[in-house]
């Protein structure tokens, strides 16, 4: 599909640039990526390490400034937007994973999946109903009362993919979100994000250094040298 006729693109970056500096050297890290993501689509962001994987995500996922050119999300242009409208955006469109899970330590497993959805406007029924839906499904059903520290690294990880996507969001981007665990847990969890994922509906930037779990995805694209190949 060409990338100028996704009109409904979920995702699009139009010559997106960004450049660090560091005891006075620059360097140009992204240096014109242009990409747009299809509602529901999964793509798969390979590169080597250093390459700007990160950079990237934290762009679409609005985390950070400094950056140069376009990012939309869902049509909304977000260099328009102020702090706050920005991190609306965010709350509503977009989940994330990343390597480590991030969850809250004094907080058991339904929680940490029930809260951003409260934070959202959810009531606590609606919030619990959906944890528990998606927990289920992830296989830790016998889990919801266990703390991040009473779980594995790979039913860790299972947690912070049902927190990302207990909002529906439009858009899940995952920086190497089985990248922390071991390949056969890797793939079993991995396996489990994508399905929920095409459950959900929602479109996916899955940042990795494995190509092998890249092309179970639905499209691979890779960053050398600044841009996308
Ligand atoms: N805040 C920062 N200040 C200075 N340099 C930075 C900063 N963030 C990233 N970089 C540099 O930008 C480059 C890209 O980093 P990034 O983390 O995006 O790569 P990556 O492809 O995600 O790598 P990995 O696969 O190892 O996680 C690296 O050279 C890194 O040192």
């Amino acid at each position: 599909m060409s990338e100028m006729m996704l009109r409904d693109a979920v995702v699009r970056l139009t010559l997106l640039t960004r450049s660090f500096e560091q005891g006075g050297v620059r360097i140009d890290v992204l240096r014109g990526v242009n990409l747009a993501v299809a509602p529901g689509e999964i793509v798969a962001l390979l590169g080597p390490s250093g390459s700007g994987k990160s950079t990237l995500l934290q762009a679409v996922g609005l985390l950070e400034g400094g950056f140069g050119g376009r990012i939309e999300i869902d049509g909304v242009d977000a260099s328009a937007l102020d702090g706050d409208a920005r991190t609306v955006l965010r709350r509503d469109k977009v989940g994330f994973v990343y390597q480590f899970h991030h969850l809250l330590p004094d907080f058991n497993a339904i929680e940490n999946v029930v809260l951003p959805q409260m934070v959202a406007g959810k009531t606590r029924g609606e919030a619990e109903a959906r944890a528990t839906e998606l927990l289920d499904a992830l296989g830790l059903g016998a889990r919801l009362d266990h703390r991040p520290s009473q779980l594995s690294g790979g039913e860790q990880q299972r947690v912070a993919v049902a927190r990302a996507l207990a909002n529906r969001p439009t858009l899940v981007l995952a920086d190497e979100p089985t990248g922390n665990l071991d390949e056969k847990t890797a793939d079993t969890v991995l396996g489990q994000f994508l399905e929920l994922v095409r459950g959900t509906g929602s479109a996916a930037l899955v940042a990795t250094h494995n190509e092998r779990l890249a092309l179970s995805m639905d499209r691979v694209v890779r960053l050398h040298e600044g841009v996308l190949q």
